[in-house]
């Protein structure tokens, strides 16, 4: 937890300050019963003068005026300090996860990481700016006021003391078996996370094939588990709270019987004796609140742990120590180069570290389209995903313009390389912002939006300009108030916005009616007539629109040709090409099919009675649509 300080430091001179005052007001208050010490001893018992009555408590009322102070003072100086500490750490983790390479996320669920950013923080938080100064407080309150028992009355100190033992004992068992639920409770709660947020995503699948109930089923099963560790968890701090409130308790009675004793054998003054149980009652309150403030830290320890490891988490794609620069090749499109690429994903279990790619050799000169073809899990896409570095290769070297890319920064390689992916992903933002994405941040307010209309208009997604607020409509999250087509083309207009030295193209057109693809790929090359161009084929059509292709059999690349010539010349090829025509014949089918059913449901729709069940009234309500 120590490594907490470095995001707290900014915050540490409040923290110090505000635990200070919250000791301040912990010892004001144990100054009380020596006040009553002395009224007891002093007027009470020998003078009985009222004067001295109405002065200590007068003395009473402004110690405990003071406290009250401080306690205000502790809130005010560690509060907001507390939450600049949990933006930082917030912001760094955002941060890191942006830097981590595809690989690290491809380990790594989507809810394990939300509940690290937003829960574990929080948790963090609250023990900076409450569990931890008053751990401190607490713990030396408890040691002072001991002291001043043992002051008091050593015998009863003494007793009092010796409670301590099975406490720090017990104390210890507590430390062992909360630090193992309350780390099982956090990972739960992410993996809890992630089936939300897998179902919420994948909503349309769940309820097109009906498995809303089984979804459900799964849900309740992990959230039946953590609500066992959560149960375990308080039962964990219940036993340790019960038993910091009962030991305490149990030898003061002890106390108490022997102090009566001493005090009528005179070996105690009535004085001390009061004193000592004053005292007694006010660190019974942080003894046993010392349960709950273990509790919170061992919680924090948790979630501190799951924030380190993933802050820690070395990137294992990473920008050169001294980066060699690309200079601007002559065309406007660079010469890339793969040179006997091997690729494993690091993986787990049986696949780990199979090799997808086994030797790649291809040259893509400046300017040209290329079409790379091969059968379904060749690793079409991993190969692309190599140029732009979204993953590292394992051997062998992928260059542009001569220069290895890991030798370049991670911005300067993605400025000259761009991808647009079969399964497009948009944000939850305008069209505009989601097409400029990729364009450089420095561009005129005009340029912008010269760019802007272009990329539109090669990518044919002018249909964005007649959606409600034109091209400033949010798009929804991931895009998807929008069609698999438009959202196919507002990512390729992306892609092409960010006017790329090399374009990477996932196949992504494969969503578009042929005639469009044609257009859009007759439109990109004027466009983009100096880009070299590497497009991943599933159709032939697309494959006819290239210059060159390039075969990807068995992890390598085996022939690089002509279409025509690699007809004549190549069986793979034509094996891989029929199972492109039958994927493509058998899609378009099923696209007609799935038209002429919407067609059908419509029809019957208009016609049709529709029984909505309100199960909530249990009563069933028809409705004419
Ligand atoms: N993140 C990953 N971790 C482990 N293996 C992966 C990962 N991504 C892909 N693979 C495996 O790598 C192989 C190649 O996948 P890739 O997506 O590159 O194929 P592809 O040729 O693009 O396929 P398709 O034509 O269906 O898009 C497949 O066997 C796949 O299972």
């Amino acid at each position: 937890m120590l490594r907490l300080v470095a995001w707290g430091r900014p915050a540490l001179p409040r923290i110090v300050l505000g635990g200070l005052t919250a000791l301040g007001a912990s010892l004001l208050a144990l100054a009380v019963p020596q006040v009553l010490r002395a009224v007891v001893n002093g007027p009470l018992l020998t003078s009985g003068s009222r004067t001295g009555v109405v002065e200590a408590a007068g003395l009473v009322l402004l110690l405990g005026a003071l406290e009250a102070f401080l306690v205000w003072c502790r809130r005010a100086l560690i509060l907001t300090p507390g939450t600049n500490v949990e933006l930082a750490m917030r912001r760094d983790l955002f941060r890191r996860l942006l830097d981590l390479p595809v690989e690290f996320h491809d380990r790594w669920s989507g809810g394990q990481l939300l509940s690290r950013s937003m829960s574990d923080l929080s948790t963090v938080r609250r023990w900076m700016v409450f569990g931890l100064v008053m751990l401190c407080v607490s713990a030396t309150t408890v040691v002072v006021g001991v002291g001043l028992m043992i002051a008091t009355a050593p015998v009863l100190g003494l007793v009092y003391l010796a409670g301590a033992v099975p406490m720090v004992w017990l104390g210890f068992r507590f430390r062992r078996d909360y630090r193992v639920v309350a780390r099982r409770a956090r990972d739960q709660a992410g993996d809890l996370a992630t089936t939300v947020e897998e179902s919420v995503h994948g909503i349309r699948v769940l309820k097109a094939f009906g498995r809303g109930e089984d979804a459900l089923g799964d849900f309740v099963r992990q959230a039946d588990a953590l609500r066992a560790t959560e149960v375990a968890k308080a039962r964990t701090q219940s036993r340790v709270t019960f038993a910091l409130g009962a030991i305490p308790e149990a030898v003061l009675a002890v106390s108490l019987a022997i102090g009566v004793v001493l005090a009528a054998r005179g070996d105690v003054s009535v004085g001390a004796l009061v004193a000592f149980f004053a005292t007694a009652a006010i660190v019974n309150a942080p003894v046993e609140r010392l349960g709950q403030l273990l509790a919170m830290t061992l919680d924090a320890r948790a979630a501190t742990e799951r924030f380190v490891q993933v802050i820690d988490t070395v990137p294992a794609v990473q920008d050169p120590d001294e980066p060699a620069r690309l200079s601007a090749p002559p065309g406007g499109g660079s010469l890339v180069e793969l040179a006997d690429v091997r690729f494993a994903h690091p993986g787990r279990g049986r696949d780990a570290g199979t090799e997808i790619l086994t030797g790649i050799d291809l040259r893509l000169e400046p300017g040209t389209t290329t079409a790379l073809v091969g059968l379904t899990g060749s690793g079409k896409t991993t190969l692309l995903q190599l140029v732009p570095r979204l993953y590292d290769v394992t051997a062998g070297a992928v260059r542009v313009d001569g220069v290895d890319v890991r030798d370049l920064t991670r911005a300067e390689l993605r400025a000259a390389v761009s991808v647009a992916f079969e399964d497009p992903i948009l944000f939850s933002a305008s069209v505009r912002e989601n097409v400029l994405m990729g364009a450089p941040d420095d561009l005129p307010p005009e340029q912008a939006e010269a760019l802007l209309q272009r990329s539109l208009d090669v990518a044919r997604a002018g249909f964005a300009r007649d959606l409600p607020d034109g091209l400033d409509t949010v798009i929804g999250e991931e895009g998807l108030s929008l069609s698999g087509g438009q959202r196919q083309r507002v990512a390729l207009a992306r892609a092409i916005a960010v006017r790329p030295r090399v374009l990477l193209l996932d196949d992504p057109l494969s969503a578009l009616d042929v005639t469009t693809e044609a257009e859009v790929t007759r439109r990109l090359r004027e466009e983009l007539a100096g880009t070299t161009t590497l497009v991943v084929a599933h159709r032939p059509s697309t494959v006819a629109l290239a210059d060159r292709v390039a075969v990807l059999e068995d992890g390598r690349i085996t022939a690089v040709g002509a279409h025509a010539d690699l007809l004549a010349t190549h069986a793979h090829y034509r094996y891989v090409l029929t199972a492109l025509e039958l994927e493509d014949t058998e899609r378009a089918a099923l696209e007609a099919e799935r038209r002429d059913r919407a067609a059908e449901r419509r029809e019957d729709e208009e016609s049709e009675v529709v029984e909505v069940a309100d199960e909530t009234a249990d009563e069933k309500l028809e409705v004419r649509r």
